[in-house]
């Protein structure tokens, strides 16, 4: 490890004492790679204990700070999120087509999504949780939207939840959620539970009605109480304008450069979505931090290759050993039960 490393290293773990994040300090000693101790270096008191609130995200929004956002369905990528600091872990229903294989997200349940948030809960230390209430939880009354919504804060320990749509009476049941006291946050423009309406993961509001229609509706959900909107895949010019046209953070996700935050799904940016039934619906406005598809395939290759060979467990992966006398004892053993061979072969141990 070069100096410059040891040095940086020196700093963070001084500056994780200092916020009491002794886990975190834990965590790092075991990266090896130095880009990543320089990048934590950089910014070592992200990965505090303190919690990041909806008062928090207001306050970022006021004063034109980034707000960034990226999915976790289960423990260690919601662990990844956290320490890197990002502001919102979102549990999104997106889980249904990126970890369990379908072509949408419509068949992904409430449970799936409870079981999913309580993972990301056990990781996140500082993280907003957010969970998706899945299609088909909410649509039909606030009354069923406010128990799906309660069922998504008790049991799967999210701090908010977000669901699709500002058409009545979705709205009435955001107020309803709102007034149970869970925050909600709203989507709007590419809505994929409405795939079949849409008719694909298609763009949305790209003429002067369609995009007319999305500033109103980010204005209906503002007026019902969401304290955040996502907006998905619509020309940058109709972010701009419901910027203009509300006073809460718009989190765009294909949506150009005039959102106050971003999100995007984590298997997209660390090139994970490797397989073509993935890359079929690998959007083309995520940008590719990483390329860890293709590097966990050659892993797997090269332990095939290496047990296929008798190269893997070399003795380095042997740690188990029996002691002289232990071992002495059991060739004795063995040889009473009339085992020949095997006590022949386990005197080369001795
Ligand atoms: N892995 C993943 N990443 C996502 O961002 C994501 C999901 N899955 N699943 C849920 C939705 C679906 N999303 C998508 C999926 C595909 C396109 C896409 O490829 N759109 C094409 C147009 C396709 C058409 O016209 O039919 C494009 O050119 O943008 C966009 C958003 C975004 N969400
Ligand atoms: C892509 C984001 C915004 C989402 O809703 C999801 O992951 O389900």
């Amino acid at each position: 490890m070069s100096t410059v490393t040891l040095c940086c290293m020196r700093n963070l773990l001084a500056a994780c004492r200092a916020t009491k994040t002794a886990y975190i300090s834990g965590h790092l000693r075991k990266y090896t790679c130095p880009q990543l101790y320089r990048t934590f270096s950089t910014r070592p008191t992200v990965a505090c204990d303190r919690k990041f609130t909806v008062e928090q995200l207001r306050s970022k929004y006021k004063s034109s700070e980034p707000i960034t956002a990226i999915t976790a369905y289960d423990y260690p990528s919601a662990k990844q999120v956290d320490v890197a600091g990002i502001d919102i872990a979102l549990v999104g229903d997106s889980a249904a087509m990126v970890v369990h294989g379908h072509d949408t997200t419509l068949p992904i349940t409430l449970d799936d999504m409870i079981t999913h948030a309580r993972s990301v809960k056990r990781a996140v230390r500082r993280a907003m949780i957010v969970g998706d209430l899945p299609f088909g939880t909410y649509e039909e009354s606030p009354t069923r939207a406010v128990c799906s919504a309660l069922r998504m804060i008790k049991d799967g320990g999210a701090d908010a939840v977000k669901l699709e749509g500002a058409i009545e009476p979705r709205l009435s049941a955001i107020r309803s959620i709102k007034a149970a006291g869970i925050p909600v946050m709203g989507h709007i423009g590419l809505t994929p539970q409405s795939i079949n309406a849409l008719g694909g993961f298609k763009p949305q509001g790209r003429n002067a009605d369609g995009a007319l229609n999305l500033v109103e509706n980010a204005m209906r959900l503002e007026e019902a109480g969401c304290f955040a909107v996502v907006v998905e895949c619509v020309p940058e010019v109709v972010t701009l304008a419901i910027r203009g046209a509300i006073d809460i953070p718009i989190i765009g996700i294909g949506a150009g450069r005039h959102a106050d935050g971003q999100i995007l799904v984590y298997h997209d940016i660390l090139g994970l979505t490797v397989h073509p039934h993935h890359a079929k619906v690998s959007p083309r406005f995520c940008k590719q931090y990483a390329q860890l598809g293709d590097d966990a395939i050659v892993a797997l290759e090269t332990f095939k290759h290496e047990v296929v060979s008798n190269v893997f467990p070399g003795a380095q992966f042997c740690p188990y050993v029996m002691g002289g006398d232990e071992l002495n004892n059991f060739v004795t053993g063995l040889q009473k039960l009339g085992l020949k061979t095997a006590a022949e072969d386990a005197k080369d141990y001795l």
